[in-house]
């Protein structure tokens, strides 16, 4: 694992992102673990999280010109990535967010900050289903600008619809690339490396893995 990636799940524990028990999903599946990126509550947390992003987007040479994260967990992300490429990669890149509900007064609208223009780099926290980031790639194309990728903190490796997971139906589909910092297998890994008290939540994690995994 890249340092990155272990900071990244060492940050999700400690703020308690990432926890084990039993969770009922979006999906009506039953995971045995839960990643809540609304728990990234601090400072501290939100700096060191856009450091994992930034990493992780700078390490894949994805080319882009606009960040976007969607309302509402997406915005902190995106904005703390956008940061992170300033003051560690010396990239000042665009950075927009959307509204969940259209301003009528004021300036108005559904999208804030930076126009969606020419290649749209999303930043999200957990792909599941994929209903999110297809709603946010039908707000960038009407803008007129284009999907450049998709930067998400967790790739749960979980089928979609049918075979495939909801990540490679959207990379099929748009012929772009979704960037995870981490894969659940990371997090088993991590958990085996734990040994001793970590036993039960990696049983866990294998058998949800054999029911709802990708390869
Ligand atoms: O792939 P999906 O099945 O769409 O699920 C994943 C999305 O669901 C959550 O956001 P949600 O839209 O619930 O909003 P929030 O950011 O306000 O929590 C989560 O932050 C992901 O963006
Ligand atoms: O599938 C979901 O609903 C889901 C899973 C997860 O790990 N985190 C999250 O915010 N949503």
């Amino acid at each position: 694992m890249h340092p990155y990636q272990i900071e990244f799940i060492e940050l999700a524990r400690q703020y308690e992102v990432l926890k084990f028990g039993e969770f009922t999903l979006k999906s009506g599946r039953v995971s045995p673990y839960f990643f809540n990126a609304g728990a990234f509550d601090s400072g501290r947390a939100l700096a060191a999280l856009g450091r994992c992003y930034a990493q992780r987007i700078v390490d894949s040479g994805l080319e882009f010109d606009v960040l976007l994260g969607p309302a509402y967990k997406g915005i902190p992300l995106a904005a703390a990535t956008a940061v992170a490429l300033a003051d560690q990669h010396g990239r000042d890149v665009p950075f927009a967010y959307n509204r969940k509900e259209a301003k009528t007064h004021g300036e108005g609208g559904v999208l804030v900050g930076a126009p969606l223009k020419g290649r749209v780099l999303v930043i999200d926290d957990v792909i599941t289903a994929g209903t999110a980031v297809r709603e946010v790639i039908e707000m960038i194309e009407s803008a007129g600008a284009s999907l450049a990728g998709v930067a998400i903190g967790l790739n749960r490796q979980e089928r979609g619809a049918g075979e495939l997971s909801a990540i490679q139906e959207i990379e099929q589909a748009h012929a772009v690339p979704v960037l995870s910092i981490i894969d659940m297998a990371h997090i088993i890994e991590y958990l085996e490396n734990q040994g001793g008290d970590s036993a039960g939540a990696l049983a866990a994690m294998r058998d949800y893995r054999e029911h709802y995994g990708v390869a």
